[in-house]
């Protein structure tokens, strides 16, 4: 069987406040699995293991019988290994309208902005163009695992299925599941039977399509005020049925206060939103709520025993007005939140824009009059980004930390250091994106996070955090799969 070892500085995290940080460390993965960790002391340099491969394992302790098949990556300097991030919301479909929505809040801006362009994608070039184009910019900026929501086509929805499964990316598809009166004529489900018929049949080709079930289906009610209550009651029915595979739903829940309105005004026979899914069985552990932002204390309650996850979307969140969601809060009630990009409401596809925005608003809320202690910190943000989506999708264990026995979905993050240099020409050509790698190629890549070198490992990752963009991912793995390498 072959190996590869990644030897290098490795960083995740153990609990929601702290991180492990390794300098010197050596991963050695096979099929796709973590099997071993070491964990090297301070004296240990990278350099040994530029040995040729047979006496570098006997250094190591292990057997050499197969070092033909062993593969060695060294991380390069100011460079470390992170778990893939992990996107619990984004539409796909909505990817071209990405910084479109003007001063619009969420009702017009549905009906405005993106049901028209959801719509649009009944055609198949295009949808495949769109899905495309989103995929491989989620997968450039580090996200190794993302539950996508397509469209309300199923033909459209089994394109973004198709991406997937081709471009190599972790994800769950949805198909927008729309009856009720209230969407338009152009862009609704025809009845409930058809709602249930084309969920079915999504999920069904997803299961089809991967045998391997990297990319699965998910049951998508778009939201209570799109559904009738038999959509809502069917798709209950489906999600139990599934529940021996691990099926997932995932739905909207209280995002903006007119909406909020609008679904008393559509069920007045639910004691509040969340009851509204809770009658429909569509509250479950499988289940992920986006937003949750006006939620009551009852309905915490209720999501909290029901073990459902909340999507945690702060950038789409800011951008359509809809409020500041108190984080700390779900998570003291012992709430499972990971974070969402929610584009298109969201302006951007990098989890790490989330994660940041996730700090700023929680500083916002802090300061609103919830306390000092509802203070998002760069380790929990990055917490959120990784271990907090894989729990909330059902992948905790799996995915989202780096331990013997998880997936190797994992991004290798790198920054370039400022140059010492009399006359500054080196530091001008970084400042121009030129690269020097580890190879001394020269590549453009460069970024805008800059590194002297005097940063401890917290202050990088706090830097990478804030400053840091898609030039900064400089290789991602699904899987043990490369899929993205610039
Ligand atoms: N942010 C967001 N909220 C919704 N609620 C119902 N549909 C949507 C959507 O597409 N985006
Ligand atoms: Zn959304």
């Amino acid at each position: 069987m072959s190996k590869t070892y990644y030897i290098g500085t490795f960083i995740h995290s153990l609990t929601l406040t702290t991180l492990e940080i390794v300098e010197h460390g050596i991963i050695c993965v096979s099929n796709g699995i973590i099997r071993s960790i070491q964990r090297m002391g301070e004296d240990y340099s990278e350099s040994d293991s530029t040995l040729p491969p047979s006496a570098f394992l006997q250094k190591l302790g292990h057997d050499n019988n197969n070092a033909q098949q062993l593969t060695i990556r060294i991380i390069p300097k100011n460079h470390f290994l992170f778990p893939g991030l992990i996107d619990t919301h984004i539409h796909a479909s909505q990817y071209p309208n990405l910084g479109i929505f003007g001063k619009t809040t969420l009702l017009e801006w549905l009906n405005k902005y993106t049901f028209p362009l959801e719509a649009s994608l009944t055609d198949p070039a295009k949808a495949k163009r769109v899905y495309r184009q989103c995929v491989q910019r989620s997968l450039r900026n580090g996200t190794t695992t993302a539950a996508y929501y397509a469209t309300q086509s199923a033909r459209s929805t089994n394109i973004l299925t198709d991406v997937l499964i081709d471009l190599g990316q972790r994800g769950f598809v949805g198909r927008c599941a729309m009856d009720s009166d209230l969407q338009p004529k152009w862009y609704r489900d025809e009845s409930p039977k058809a709602a249930k018929d084309d969920t079915s049949a999504c999920v069904g080709y997803c299961k089809e399509a991967d045998q391997s079930g990297r990319v699965r289906g998910i049951i998508t009610p778009r939201f209570a005020p799109s559904c009738s209550r038999d959509t809502l009651s069917n798709l209950g029915r489906l999600l139990a049925d599934g529940e021996q595979d691990g099926l997932l739903c995932q739905t909207h829940i209280s995002e903006n206060k007119n909406e909020v309105e609008l679904v008393k005004q559509l069920f007045p026979e639910c004691s509040s939103y969340a009851h509204v899914y809770d009658v429909h069985n569509l509250l479950t552990p499988r289940t992920v709520l986006a937003h949750a932002i006006h939620l009551t204390e009852d309905e915490i309650a209720l999501i909290k025993s029901r073990e459902c996850g909340v999507s945690h979307c702060p950038t789409s969140n800011m951008a359509l007005g809809s409020g500041s969601l108190w984080v700390r809060h779900l998570l003291d009630e012992g709430v499972k939140v990971g974070l969402g990009t929610d584009v298109s409401g969201g302006y951007d596809v990098n989890v790490l824009e989330a994660a940041r925005m996730a700090c700023l608003v929680s500083r916002g809320v802090a300061e609103g009059g919830k306390g000092e202690r509802s203070k998002i910190s760069v380790e929990e943000a990055l917490w959120l980004a990784t271990r907090g989506g894989a729990e909330v999708l059902g992948l905790g264990g799996k995915v989202g930390g780096l331990e013997v026995g998880m997936v190797w979905d994992v991004i290798l993050v790198g920054a370039d250091e400022v140059p010492v240099d009399q006359d500054g020409e080196e530091a001008e050509k970084m400042l121009n994106g030129v690269h020097h790698d580890h190879d001394g190629k020269q590549t453009k890549i460069g970024g805008k996070v800059d590194f002297f070198g005097w940063e401890t490992w917290e202050e990088k990752l706090a830097k990478w955090l804030f400053s840091g963009d898609d030039r900064n991912i400089r290789a991602v793995w699904v899987g043990g799969e490369l899929v993205c390498r610039k």
